[in-house]
């Protein structure tokens, strides 16, 4: 029998998405509630309780509750996209590629928080090189990034795409986040390997999926003898073997005049450069990937299909 995955939230941005992913699929049944039902929470208690794998895309209150829900139940697990769960130890992170044993522990576990999706970059840049001895104990650590509008939600899209909404947007790029306490800072310290917190600047473009996250870092702070190079290096052999996220060659990269936000739009992987000049003593680490791709749906399918395969 096909497992059934129930995905809580299903009309939401994040939710629609991961359908629009299982749309061709045989391998898997879709429970389903009709979209004027999304709220009732005795069908949803019911239709969770009914699933092999739950993928809830929900705000933080609603996932929590929903957990709730299911948490005597131990036939269904259960993968949050919310920030809810994402640096409880009870939780697996649902970042596979971020360490060696991370797609065995998520193919092992029962509850699985789906990382964020600036995160996902800020991460994927950071944690390699705490591993490999190249950022210090203490280093101040800024992460600068702009996402597609979809990370807001339904609200944040009705805001950008319509101009008569009491609460529109008409800015085509803005800052946000500025009393620097994003809730994403918890994810990137702890799942970053970070003794110290980082700055993070987040900021949203007007189009509706893509995302830039950029790590500048001073090479005179870094581990002695670290270069340009040394740092690419380090990125390739964490990465090695992987398919889904991709360290561009310097070659390419030194070659590229700009960084095209929307490239990613649409795929569900992740590309990391290493920008700067050989010989000088800064670098730029830009991440690039789709905030509903990688960042969101693309990963919760991932890691279904992991769990799946446990
Ligand atoms: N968008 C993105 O890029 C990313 C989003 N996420 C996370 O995914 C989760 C969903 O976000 P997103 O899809 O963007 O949000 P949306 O607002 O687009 O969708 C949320 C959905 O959940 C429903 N909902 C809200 N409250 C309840 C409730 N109490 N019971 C049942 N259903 C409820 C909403 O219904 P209604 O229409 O009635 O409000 C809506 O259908 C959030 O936790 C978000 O932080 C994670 C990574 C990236
Ligand atoms: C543009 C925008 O508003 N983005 C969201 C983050 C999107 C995301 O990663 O979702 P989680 O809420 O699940 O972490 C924000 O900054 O709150």
């Amino acid at each position: 029998m096909a497992p059934k995955i129930f995905i809580d939230g299903e009309h939401g941005t994040t939710g629609l998405q991961i359908r629009t992913r299982m749309a061709g699929r045989h391998d898997v049944e879709l429970l389903s509630i009709p979209e004027a039902e999304r709220r009732n929470a005795a069908m949803r208690e019911d239709m969770l309780n009914s699933a092999d794998i739950a993928i809830l895309c929900l705000p933080d209150d609603a996932s929590k509750e929903a957990v709730q829900m299911v948490s005597a139940n131990n036939n269904v697990r259960v993968i949050d996209t919310s920030t809810a769960f994402r640096v409880n130890p009870g939780w697996a992170y649902g970042f596979a590629e971020m360490d060696g044993a991370q797609a065995d522990r998520i193919r092992a576990a029962r509850f699985v928080a789906n990382p964020g999706c600036y995160p996902t970059g800020a991460i994927g840049l950071i944690r390699p090189l705490r591993a490999a001895g190249i950022l210090p104990d203490g280093y101040p650590i800024t992460v600068n990034a702009v996402s597609g509008y979809t990370g807001g939600g339904k609200q944040m899209i009705a805001q950008m795409e319509n101009p008569d909404h009491p609460d529109a947007i008409t800015a085509p790029h803005f800052l946000y986040g500025l009393p620097l306490t994003h809730k994403h800072v918890p994810e990137m310290t702890v799942h970053g390997l970070l003794d110290r917190a980082p700055i993070f600047s987040p900021s949203v473009g007007k189009f509706a999926q893509g995302m830039i996250v950029q790590v500048p870092l001073h090479l005179d702070d870094l581990a002695e003898g670290t270069t340009m190079e040394s740092i690419h290096a380090a990125l390739v052999a964490h990465y090695a073997g992987q398919d889904i996220v991709s360290v561009v060659p310097l070659a390419e990269s030194n070659a590229l005049p700009r960084v095209n936000a929307v490239e990613l739009e649409g795929k569900d992987t992740m590309k990391l450069f290493v920008f700067g000049t050989s010989g000088a003593s800064q670098v730029n680490l830009v991440a690039l990937l789709d905030n509903l791709g990688k960042g969101a749906s693309g990963a919760a399918v991932q890691n279904m299909d992991l769990m799946l395969a446990s």
